[in-house]
């Protein structure tokens, strides 16, 4: 596992643009899957940034975000694709068709997990993975208790993440209950991890994902266990490591 400490969260951003820009330029028809949350937002202005200069292309990338909330239609101003059409993909030239989001309308969201593991597959697995980290240690929302060979599944949030992802909502009322996300298993399948972790809320979580048990009751620390991890995180989400 390799940490990146970045001074401040532009930094951060800039370090983890870095990161995909050499994925991306190595191999442009790279598979790279994508995190919501604060955190990458300051990625995504960076990615937007080297593609108005000229610096890079995405035309022949693929991508796959981890997860959506359950019930919300894609131009729900709540739902996670509308979060990258607003974020990143409406200001580059990624084509729609490659952008691929669990849809979590679908009529039938097993069969929609199960088919958004297939379009991994056939892709050719994801050849980067940026992650975000939860206050709990989830990764995508792979809860708590998540089993680590997880495929792509329906979850029941846990009532901490819904009050931590209520910022976003009018209310804690309106964050949906269930939420689709990519497998720790799935995610685990991924050549490269790019977690991001910033500011002091976050100092715990990463402790625990780098020193602590590895155990299903923290979702996170089974990057232990992958051969090729970079965290990057800011001096004040380092902080206890
Ligand atoms: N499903 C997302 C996660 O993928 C994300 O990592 C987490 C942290 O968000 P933030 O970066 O806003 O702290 O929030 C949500 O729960």
């Amino acid at each position: 596992m390799e940490i990146i400490r970045a001074n401040n969260y532009d930094e951060l951003s800039a370090k983890a643009c870095e990161l995909v820009l050499q994925q991306v330029q190595t191999a442009r028809n790279s598979v790279v899957g994508l995190a919501t949350g604060s955190t990458p937002e300051g990625l995504y202005q960076k990615l937007i940034e080297a593609y108005q200069n000229g610096q890079v292309s995405f035309k022949d990338l693929t991508t796959f975000n981890l997860d959506e909330y359950a019930g919300l239609r894609g131009d729900d101003p709540n739902s996670y694709r509308y979060y990258m059409n607003d974020k990143l993909f409406n200001h580059i030239d990624l084509p729609q068709n490659q952008a691929f989001l669990p849809n979590g309308n679908a009529a039938d969201l097993a069969k929609e997990c199960r088919d958004y593991d297939k379009q991994i597959r056939d892709a050719g697995y994801i050849d980067l993975q940026i992650l975000g980290l939860g206050l709990n240690g989830h990764i995508g929302f792979n809860e708590p208790g998540t089993p680590f060979d997880s495929r792509t599944h329906v979850v029941e949030l846990d009532d901490t993440t819904r009050e931590a992802n209520a910022r976003f909502f009018p209310s804690k009322d309106d964050v949906p209950h269930q939420a689709l996300t990519m497998g720790i298993g799935t995610i685990m399948e991924s050549s490269q991890i790019v977690l991001l972790a910033s500011g002091e809320k976050k100092a715990d979580a990463v402790s625990k994902l780098v020193h602590g048990e590895l155990t299903e009751a923290i979702p996170s620390s089974i990057l232990q266990k992958h051969q090729h991890v970079t965290i990057i995180g800011d001096e004040e989400a380092l902080s206890r490591i």
